[in-house]
C-alpha cells in the first residue's frame, strides 16, 4: 500500500482562533494559558482531521504561534542579547522577537523597548519568516524542546506523527548576520549548530518518533560553493550521531537538478520533491535514490486552490512506482498546505459551479489519500469520476474565457508602455506642478483599521447599513485622516484605505475574472492573516474603483492627495492565480483594468498615483536565468502599461516591502517616486545601492509592524544615515509600509517624529 502524507497543516485555525486569541493576549485581555489552551486545541483538531481522511503520514510541529523559523531560533537559543535582558517569560521573547516590544514598567516588570527582527519573505511565497540573526555570541543551546512536546501531544491523543524541522543548512543560510556582526557568514556556524540539531533529534527518537522531516528549502536556490558542500557535511555528521530517527530530506517550491551533486549519497532515509512546481526533475533526481531510500510525490499542491487533477497525478505517481517500487513511494503534498485555506466547506457564498474547482487544505487531504489508494489498487472509481467532472467544467467553463480581453491584450506594443517623456522632463514639470519642499513627507497609503471600521464594514457586508450610511462613514474615515496629516504637516496626503479590506481582495472583488472567498484565510505572517481572491478567469474592469475616494479625499485638501492602487503583478501574486494560462497573461490583463483606474483618477483630478507592487520582488523566480529575466520584463512591461497613459505632471509612485529588493529591478518600472521598505537594514552596502537608483525615492524610516514608537532623534540619526551615501535632493520620508495594523496612537507619535526629522533635515540643507 503506498502511503500518503501530507507536510504540513495550516495553524491558523478554521475561523482564524489563533489569530483572534494572539491579539487578545497582546492586548492583554487574556493570559498566556488561554492562548496556549488555544493552540493546543487546534493542534488536536488539525491532527485528527487529518487522522479521519486517512493520511500515514502526519506532520508534527508544524505549529507555531508565529512562525515556525522563529521557533527554532528560540528553540536553538538564536535570541540576540537585546531581548534576553529583560527577564521576559519566553512566548513574550519570541513575540519580542517576531514584533518588537514597547512597555512601560510596572511595579513587578522592567520597562521594555526593542525592536523586532527583521521579517522576510518565505521564498516566493506571501508568508514571511523571522529571520535568524546571529552574531558572534550566539551560543547554541536546546531552549525547552517544542518539537517534543507537540510529539507527545499527538501521541497522548493515539496520533503517531513525523516531526517537522526546517533543516540545517536552511536555517543557517536563510539567517543573517547582527548589526555587531557584520563579517559573519552564518553558514560558517554549521558544525556549532549541529550538537543542538544532534541534540532535538535524539530527544524525538527517544520520544518514539521513528522518522523527521527535514526541511531543507534551500536547495530549490541558486547557492553558493559552501553553502552546497555543507550538506554533506551536515548530514554525514548527524548520520554518525548515535539515536537519531531517520530524516527525509524535503525540499519545495522549485526544481532541484541544478544542487543535485549537494544531495547525492546523502545518508537520509528518503527525498521529498515537489513535481507539482518542478515535474520536470523527476528523471534526475529519482536517479541519485539509492536503493533504500524513499521517494516522497509531492502532487498535491500546497500553494494553490485548484482541484487536483487526478488523472494525472495518478499517472504521474505511477511513472514513480515503476522506478523505485510502490513500497518506496509516498504521495504527498507538495509543500506544506499552510499557503492553502483551511476548509472550503466553509464557504457557503461560492457559485456551485465554481466552488466544485477548488480544494482548500482539508479537502487536500482527501486527495492525497485517493491518489495513495488509486496508485495501491483499491476502487476510488467515484471518486475519480467527479474529479474528472469537475476538471472538465473548469475547462469548459464560460466564466473562464472572455473574447475581448483576449483581443485588447493581443494589442499591447510599446506605445502602451512607454510615458510620455522620460524622467527628467517629468520632474521639472511636477516641480513647479507640486512645489514640494526638500525631503518631502508622505506614507504608504492605510492608516489604522479600527475596530469601528471592521464593524461598519461587517455592517455593510450584512446589510444592516445602507450603502449611503457606509459611504458616509467611510468619508469621515477619510476626513479624519485627512486632517491629522494636515496637522502633522504632511506633504503629500493619502486618503487612508479605510474602506479597503484587504489591498488585493478590495481589487479583486471589483473585477470581472474573479471570485472570493468570506473565510479563505491564509497566515501572511505573524497574526496578519489575508484572504487572497482567486483568478478564475480572464480579468477586466467593469466600472472605476477607487475614484470616489480619492476625490473625495482630495476636495478636502489643498495639498496634493495621492491616489492608491494595487499594482497587476501584486494583484496577481497576493490572488490565487490561474494554472491554466501563463502568469504573464495574468497580470497583462490586470494591467489594462488597473491602466483604465489610473487614467480615470488623472481625469478626475487625483495627479499623484502610486500603484503597489510589494510583492513585485516575491514573484522572482528563485533562480538566476531566462525564466528569471522573462519574469523581469513582462513585470516591468505590466506596470508600465498600468501607469503610462498619464500626463507627465501627473506623478506616479510606486512601494515595495518585504524583502530585499534589488534597485535594478524597479528601474525599468520608470516609476516617478518609489518608498522602499528599508528600517531593518542596517548593511551601509545595501544602501549604497540604492543611491545611483535614478529616480526620486522613499527609503522607509520606521517598522510598521511594530507599535513601537521612534523618537525624533532616531529618525534624525536614522536619515543621517543614509545621507552619508544617499544624495539629499531625490531624498523622500516616510514609514517602511501602510499603517493599517497599527493603532492611530503610535501611529500619530512615529509620525509626528517623523515629520519633524524631516523638518530638521530640511532646514539643515
Ligand atoms: C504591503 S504594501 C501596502 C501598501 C498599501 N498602500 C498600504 O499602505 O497599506
Ligand atoms: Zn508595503
Amino acid at each position: 500500500m503506498v502511503e500518503s502524507s501530507v507536510l504540513g497543516f495550516p495553524r491558523i485555525g478554521a475561523f482564524r482562533e489563533l489569530k483572534k486569541n494572539t491579539e487578545a493576549y497582546w492586548a492583554g485581555k487574556i493570559g498566556a494559558d488561554q492562548l496556549l489552551a488555544v493552540g493546543k486545541e487546534i493542534r488536536e483538531k488539525n491532527w485528527k482531521l487529518q487522522k479521519e481522511a486517512g493520511v500515514d503520514i502526519i506532520p508534527s510541529n508544524d505549529f507555531s504561534y508565529y512562525d515556525q523559523v522563529l521557533d527554532l531560533s528560540l528553540l536553538f537559543n538564536v535570541i540576540p542579547d537585546r531581548y534576553t535582558k529583560f527577564d521576559l517569560p519566553q512566548l513574550d521573547v519570541l513575540f519580542a522577537m517576531g514584533r518588537g516590544l514597547q512597555r512601560k514598567a510596572t511595579e513587578s516588570t522592567k520597562a521594555v523597548d526593542v525592536t523586532a527582527l527583521e521579517m522576510v519573505k518565505w521564498f516566493d511565497s506571501n508568508y514571511h519568516y523571522v529571520r535568524p540573526t546571529f552574531s558572534h555570541s550566539t551560543e547554541f543551546k536546546l531552549n525547552g524542546q517544542k518539537p517534543v512536546d507537540e510529539y507527545l501531544e499527538a501521541k497522548a491523543l493515539g496520533i503517531e506523527t513525523r516531526p517537522v524541522l526546517v533543516g540545517p543548512v536552511s536555517y543557517l543560510y536563510l539567517g543573517k548576520p547582527d548589526k555587531d556582526s557584520l563579517d559573519l557568514k552564518p553558514i560558517s556556524l554549521l558544525e556549532k549548530i549541529l550538537p543542538v540539531y544532534t541534540e532535538i533529534l535524539q530527544k524525538l527518537a527517544a520520544a518514539g518518533a521513528k522518522e523527521v522531516q527535514i526541511d531543507e528549502p534551500t536547495l530549490v536556490l541558486d547557492l553558493p560553493e559552501e553553502v552546497q558542500s555543507a550538506f554533506k557535511t551536515a548530514y554525514d555528521i548527524l548520520a554518525k550521531a548515535e539515536g537519531l530517527p531517520k530524516l527525509v530530506l524535503t525540499t519545495y517550491f522549485g526544481d532541484v537538478t541544478p544542487n543535485l551533486a549537494a544531495i547525492k549519497n546523502l545518508p537520509v532515509s528518503g527525498f521529498h520533491f515537489d513535481f507539482v512546481r518542478a515535474p520536470q526533475q523527476f528523471d534526475e533526481v529519482v536517479s541519485i535514490l539509492s536503493g533504500e531510500q524513499t521517494l516522497s510525490v509531492g502532487i498535491v499542491d500546497g500553494r494553490n486552490i485548484w482541484k487536483n487533477d487526478f488523472s494525472k497525478s495518478i499517472a504521474f505517481v505511477k511513472k514513480a512506482i515503476e522506478k523505485v517500487g510502490a513500497e518506496k513511494v509516498v504521495v504527498a503534498t507538495s509543500s506544506s498546505l499552510l499557503h492553502t485555506p483551511v476548509d472550503l466547506e466553509n464557504e457557503k457564498k461560492l457559485d456551485a459551479e465554481i466552488k466544485n474547482w477548488f480544494s482548500f487544505a482539508t479537502q487536500k487531504l482527501s486527495e492525497v489519500v485517493t491518489i495513495a489508494k488509486a496508485v495501491s489498487g483499491a476502487d476510488v472509481s467515484s471518486a475519480l469520476e467527479a474529479n474528472a467532472a469537475a476538471v472538465k467544467s473548469r475547462k469548459e467553463s464560460d466564466l473562464t474565457n472572455d473574447a475581448a480581453v483576449e483581443a485588447r491584450l493581443s494589442k499591447i506594443d510599446k506605445s502602451l508602455s512607454t510615458r510620455k517623456s522620460p524622467f527628467p522632463e517629468r520632474l521639472t514639470v511636477q516641480k513647479a506642478k507640486y512645489n514640494l519642499p526638500l525631503f518631502p513627507t508622505t506614507t504608504i497609503g492605510s492608516f489604522p483599521q479600527t475596530k469601528d471600521i471592521r464593524i461598519n464594514r461587517n455592517k455593510f457586508a450584512k446589510g444592516e447599513i445602507t450603502a449611503e450610511q457606509y459611504e458616509e462613514f467611510i468619508n469621515s474615515e477619510i476626513e479624519k485622516v485627512v486632517r491629522f496629516q494636515e496637522e502633522v504637516g504632511l506633504d503629500v496626503l493619502v486618503h487612508g484605505e479605510p474602506e479597503r479590506n484587504d489591498m488585493v481582495q478590495y481589487f479583486g472583488e471589483q473585477l470581472k475574472g474573479y471570485a472570493f472567498t468570506t473565510n479563505g484565510w491564509v497566515q501572511s505572517y505573524g497574526s496578519r492573516y489575508v484572504r487572497p481572491p482567486i483568478i478564475v478567469g480572464d480579468v477586466s474592469r467593469p466600472k472605476a474603483m477607487s475614484v470616489k475616494e480619492s476625490v473625495y479625499a482630495q476636495s478636502l485638501t489643498k495639498k496634493p492627495l495621492k491616489g492608491m492602487l494595487t499594482g497587476p503583478v501584486t494583484c496577481l501574486r497576493w490572488s490565487f492565480p490561474r494554472d491554466d494560462v501563463s502568469q504573464k497573461v495574468q497580470s497583462l490583463q490586470l494591467s489594462l483594468a488597473l491602466r483604465d483606474e489610473v487614467n480615470d483618477l488623472e481625469a478626475a483630478g487625483v495627479t499623484v498615483i502610486q500603484v503597489d507592487e510589494p510583492a513585485i520582488r516575491e514573484g522572482l523566480p528563485l533562480r538566476a536565468g531566462q525564466e528569471r529575466s522573462d519574469y523581469l520584463e513582462w513585470a516591468a512591461e505590466s506596470f508600465r502599461v498600468a501607469t503610462s497613459g498619464v500626463r507627465d505632471d501627473t506623478q506616479i509612485h510606486s512601494h515595495f516591502c518585504y524583502s530585499d529588493l534589488d534597485p535594478n529591478h524597479i528601474k525599468a518600472l520608470d516609476a516617478d517616486v518609489v518608498s522602499i521598505e528599508f528600517s531593518k537594514k542596517d548593511d551601509p552596502k545595501y544602501i549604497q545601492e540604492f543611491s545611483n537608483y535614478p529616480n526620486h525615492i522613499g527609503l522607509g524610516l520606521f517598522d510598521i509592524h511594530s507599535p513601537r514608537i521612534p523618537s525624533k532623534e532616531e529618525f534624525v540619526a536614522r536619515i543621517g544615515e543614509i545621507l552619508k551615501v544617499y544624495p539629499a535632493d531625490k531624498f523622500w520620508v516616510n514609514p517602511d509600509c501602510g499603517l493599517k495594523t497599527r493603532g492611530w496612537e503610535e501611529t500619530k507619535a512615529s509620525l509626528t517624529n517623523m515629520v519633524d526629522a524631516a523638518k530638521f533635515y530640511r532646514e539643515k540643507y
